[in-house]
């Protein structure tokens, strides 16, 4: 019988931004007040006394009111980083932090505490050396004056001394001759930043995809003046701030979608080009400022976070679900994420894509028969594909072999690659790679809602699988039970137990599994602009990326160590390239480790990471091998995808491991390896059969 699944425990884990505190201006103004009712007795002791202070209150409150200014002076003052408050004091007048000044209080503070070189948190084994560029140099000084403006303004709360203390704490290698070029080449700076093209792929898909998301950005945080000053403007409402005489664009290139304009004001807009160009277009959404618009402004690794950043992150866009419409399955085949017990050759991969319709019915139809059928079925329909003989030459590079991380800029944020460097020395090819802020938190939130309604969506006692009769032993034995099985237990051909006998097991088992749910390429707007995104930050080919998946692990799991691809195999359908995403901070353990590497990274929320598990030369390495380590606190939820040396689909089925049994929509199925950790995984995702309907029926799901 069919038992209700107890939901998912609602995620309450997730990252909170600092939380913006209350005005401290309004709060000291009002303080000053009270000190002046209570001093009233003390004025009879002496006359001149009192005129002092009330000259010195009166005199502070008259230049309060007339220069708000000095209210974040006083905060300034407070701070404990007399350099940075000497540039700011200094600038008083102006309300302009030129990158000059930033270049010299990074300096400075960097000679003061004796720093030339960072020590990356989480990852302290890597000596990896990061510097201050540019435009990080000029996007601090945007920062500083935003937060410095705001709190003039008096109308956010945010303290400045908040982002002195994140200043303070940045660890960096100081590029030292940055610091002295003149304020002008800010300009040019950002110029240059704006001439970086949101998207050189030729999938229209995707550039449509992506010039959505781009439109839809409504950050604005600073202007870049022509005379090379950053000026943050937050009297002017977004949708004023484009001007339709705006003259210049600052970028001759056609293709680059961000494009950046000086507006009549002598102001410089840069943006998506047609929010820029298009007046109803801009002004319903916005323009985008690059320069300053990072919500998380990184300096090595210490993150500026901006406060104002969450409360701008809208509502999920991806409430919804991914992946909503259940497709019946009347068959099901798990694809293999962990152990592949058996391979098939690649003279059997076909290109599904090419074939005829009534061998695509064909190749659906006899998806899942026993191998047998299944390999007279493709063999036989294998001369329709060019492609598929297969040798090492298969490995051209045309292919997806290896991967080009790229700095490049996304809805306003800037990623940036850092390599990760190898611990030990090994005589292998694996390169680690990590960006961060790759995903908004708004992505991350809406990705954690889909998984989460995705389990809760399925009610169904779960079908519980094993990859062997031992490891189905060794999971009674390790519960205290002391029952013999037989493989007879298995449901006749598939590798999983009968219904009732999966409801005995989840309940001696404790059903404290990992889950994982996927989507597929194309199946949502977020697949297909998160591919966009991979491709250009990263140089994955988007057909040759795989499905998407979203796992959760809960308190106590991790993942055993193992390599993405299978060792000793040279199979084109293995995966050449996984890209991690963090989609929350595990609060504690959690980390993904490569041992052989001496890598270990902390997941962070929009943390991506991306390495390579085959040699250019299509030959799994072992040292990819890698781990999740235990959550110890709180939850962890990422995003994966894996990429093939050539399109996903036309690499067709990867090897499966023995059959599943006929499942119900709203039932999943959990398999159980033989590891130590966190050995069971439950899984509802979509399979191969619901790629193929959703391309032939051309179902578009959000
Ligand atoms: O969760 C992690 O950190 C690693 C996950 C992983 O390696 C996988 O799912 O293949
Ligand atoms: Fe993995």
């Amino acid at each position: 019988m069919a038992r209700k699944r107890t939901p998912t425990k609602q995620v309450n884990d997730r990252i909170q931004l600092s939380k913006e505190n209350s005005n401290k201006s309004t709060r000291e103004t009002s303080s000053n007040g009270e000190n002046v009712k209570q001093s009233k007795p003390c004025l009879k002791a002496s006359h001149l006394t009192f005129v002092t202070i009330l000259l010195t209150l009166t005199t502070a409150a008259v230049c309060y009111s007339v220069y708000p200014e000095l209210t974040s002076l006083m905060d300034i003052r407070r701070t404990p980083m007399p350099s940075l408050r000497n540039i700011v004091d200094s600038k008083k007048d102006s309300r302009v932090i030129s990158k000059r000044d930033i270049g010299e209080h990074v300096i400075s503070d960097a000679i003061q505490t004796n720093r030339e070189s960072a020590s990356i948190p989480f990852i302290d084994q890597v000596p990896n050396m990061l510097e201050v560029s540019d435009e990080e140099l000029a996007k601090l000084a945007a920062k500083i004056m935003q937060l410095k403006t705001r709190h003039v303004a008096g109308s956010e709360n945010v303290p400045l001394s908040e982002g002195m203390d994140n200043l303070n704490s940045a660890d960096v290698k100081v590029k030292r001759d940055n610091s002295v070029q003149s304020e002008s080449e800010i300009l040019n700076d950002l110029k240059s930043q704006v001439q970086i093209s949101v998207n050189d792929s030729n999938n229209d898909d995707i550039n449509q995809e992506t010039k959505g998301q781009l439109s839809n950005s409504d950050a604005v945080e600073a202007i870049l003046s022509e005379d090379g000053k950053l000026w943050s403007d937050n009297s002017a409402s977004k949708s004023d701030r484009v001007d339709k005489n705006a003259s210049t664009v600052v970028s001759k290139d056609e293709n680059v979608q961000m494009q950046a304009l000086a507006s009549s004001e002598n102001k410089v807009y840069v943006g998506h080009k047609n929010a820029l160009l298009n007046e109803e277009k801009s002004t319903k959404t916005g323009p985008i400022i690059l320069s300053a618009d990072s919500p998380h402004i990184s300096l090595g690794f210490n993150d500026i976070q901006s406060v104002s950043t969450a409360e701008r992150e809208r509502k999920s866009t991806h409430k919804k679900g991914l992946g909503s419409k259940q497709t019946k399955q009347k068959e099901f085949k798990i694809r293999s994420e962990e152990k592949n017990s058996e391979r098939i050759s690649t003279k059997e991969i076909v290109d599904r894509s090419q074939l005829p319709n009534t061998a695509k019915e064909n190749a659906k139809k006899n998806f899942g028969k026993n191998d047998k059928t299944k390999k007279q079925s493709t063999d036989a329909s294998s001369t329709l594909h060019a492609g598929s003989k297969s040798s090492d030459t298969d490995f051209k590079p045309s292919f997806q072999r290896t991967f080009t991380p790229k700095k490049t800029f996304y809805g306003g944020r800037r990623i940036a690659p850092v390599e990760l460097l190898n611990q030990q020395p090994t005589n292998s090819s694996v390169k680690v790679y990590l960006f961060d802020d790759f995903l908004s938190q708004q992505e991350c939130e809406g990705l954690m809602n889909v998984h989460n309604n995705h389990v809760r969506a399925h009610t169904k006692q779960p079908i519980l699988c094993f990859d062997s009769l031992n490891t189905l032993r060794k999971h009674i034995r390790d519960a205290g039970k002391k029952i013999t099985v037989t493989s007879k237990v298995f449901t006749e051909g598939t590798s999983c137990v009968n219904e009732s006998f999966s409801l005995q097991l989840q309940s001696w088992l404790n059903s404290n599994w990992s889950y994982s749910t996927a989507f597929y390429p194309g199946e949502s707007k977020f697949s297909t602009n998160v591919a966009g995104r991979l491709q250009q930050s990263m140089g994955l080919k988007p057909e040759n990326g795989g499905k998407f998946q979203i796992t959760s692990y809960p308190l106590g799991k991790a993942y055993k160590t193992h390599t993405d691809c299978t060792i000793g195999s040279v199979d084109k359908r293995d995966r050449v390239i996984s890209v991690l995403m963090y989609l929350n901070d595990a609060e504690e353990g959690g980390e993904t480790k490569f041992p052989d590497l001496g890598i270990w990274v902390k997941p962070k929320r929009g943390r991506a990471i991306v390495w390579n598990n085959m040699s250019p030369s299509g030959v799994c390495e072992p040292h990819s091998r890698h781990a999740a380590s235990v959550v110890k606190k709180g939850k962890k939820y990422i995003l994966i995808r894996w990429y093939y040396y050539k399109s996903f689909q036309g690499l067709g089925h990867r090897p499966t491991p023995p059959h599943l049994p006929v499942r119900d929509d709203d039932q999943a199925l959990v398999s159980c390896d033989d590891y130590d950790n966190g050995s069971c995984r439950w899984y509802d995702e979509w399979t191969y059969e619901h790629l193929l309907e959703y391309q032939q029926n051309k179902l578009y799901l959000s």
